[in-house]
């Protein structure tokens, strides 16, 4: 039985445990949020993970596994100290590796304590050819995102424009994947992705788009190299709780848990 803390139950965490709920070789142990989610988690519990702990740390014993749905801040609060200890680690943020060092102090983390953190695909697709690709040289990496205009809301986008009454495309952010991933951590972890897979956080060029025609959640990205080159579109379900997210960031981080048990792992 592989003992898991789950740390975040919003959109995400919660459509985790819906679809967990049916693998029996995994156990929910923990779900970490911060205190003032503790009577909304405690209900999510109660109903899809009755014997799970809500506590606002992942326990020092007892855990086996660590999965992070949370938000940037979760990484340095959560995720770090449990590499530290030995315990292995799947983080959705992956924005977080923006911050400058960051993505060495994560491994760092990880060294010292032996083990291992794994950075979902989450909403986006191809991260395993980008990988494989950047083995023989990539020459461009471009990925651009589009949502609707309410995914955008509560970020930069918001600066100098009313979102709820654009009536075409806006382009709402150019630049390097680092500056996006940081400026829109809720929207632009998939652009952190891209990049860490492919030509790194500053040199992958990166245009966020506010959309009002699109209903869906669409990644695009294309690659040139050595390999060849490939042209990706992602038309992905926001999930109804959190339309910033898609529902594939779900499953991804799913994926990611069954494949540590998994005989068979794809
Ligand atoms: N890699 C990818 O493709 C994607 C990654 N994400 C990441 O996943 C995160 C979560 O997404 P949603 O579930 O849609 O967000 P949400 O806002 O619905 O839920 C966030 C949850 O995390 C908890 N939380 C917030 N700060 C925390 C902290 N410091 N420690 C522990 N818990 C904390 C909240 O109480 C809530 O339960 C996003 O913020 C983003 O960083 C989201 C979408 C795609
Ligand atoms: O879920 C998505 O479509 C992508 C997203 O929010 C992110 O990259 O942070």
């Amino acid at each position: 039985m592989t003992r898991i803390a789950l740390v975040g139950c919003g959109a995400i965490g919660t459509s985790m445990l819906e679809l967990l709920q049916a693998d029996k070789a995994m156990e929910i142990k923990a779900i970490v949020v911060p205190a003032d989610a503790f009577a909304a988690t405690r209900a999510v519990a109660e109903r899809l993970a009755p014997g799970a702990q809500v506590l606002s740390s992942v326990p020092v014993e007892g855990i086996d596994l660590v999965v992070e749905a949370a938000g940037h801040a979760a990484i340095e609060a959560h995720v770090l100290p449990a590499l530290q200890r030995g315990t292995p680690c799947i983080v959705a943020s992956v924005g977080a590796l923006s911050a400058a060092g960051f993505a060495e102090k994560l491994e760092a983390a990880a060294v010292a304590g032996g083990t291992q953190v794994q950075l979902i695909a989450g909403a986006i697709g191809a991260i395993d050819a980008l990988a494989a690709a950047r083995i023989g040289g990539l020459d461009e990496v471009r990925y651009i995102g589009r949502k609707p205009p309410r995914a955008w809301k509560g970020t930069p986008a918001e600066q100098g424009r009313d979102l709820e009454a654009l009536t075409q495309a806006t382009v709402i952010f150019e630049g390097s994947a680092r500056e996006a991933a940081t400026l829109y951590p809720k929207n632009a972890n998939v652009a952190a992705s891209v990049s860490l897979a492919g030509l790194g956080l500053d040199r992958t060029l990166v245009r966020l788009i506010a959309d009002p025609a699109v209903a869906d959640n669409v990644h695009v990205v294309e690659a040139q190299g050595a390999f060849g080159s490939f042209e990706l579109t992602m038309r992905n379900k926001p999930l109804a709780a959190n339309p910033k997210t898609s529902a594939l960031t779900v499953y991804s981080a799913v994926r990611a848990l069954r494949n540590r048990i998994a005989p068979l792992a794809i």
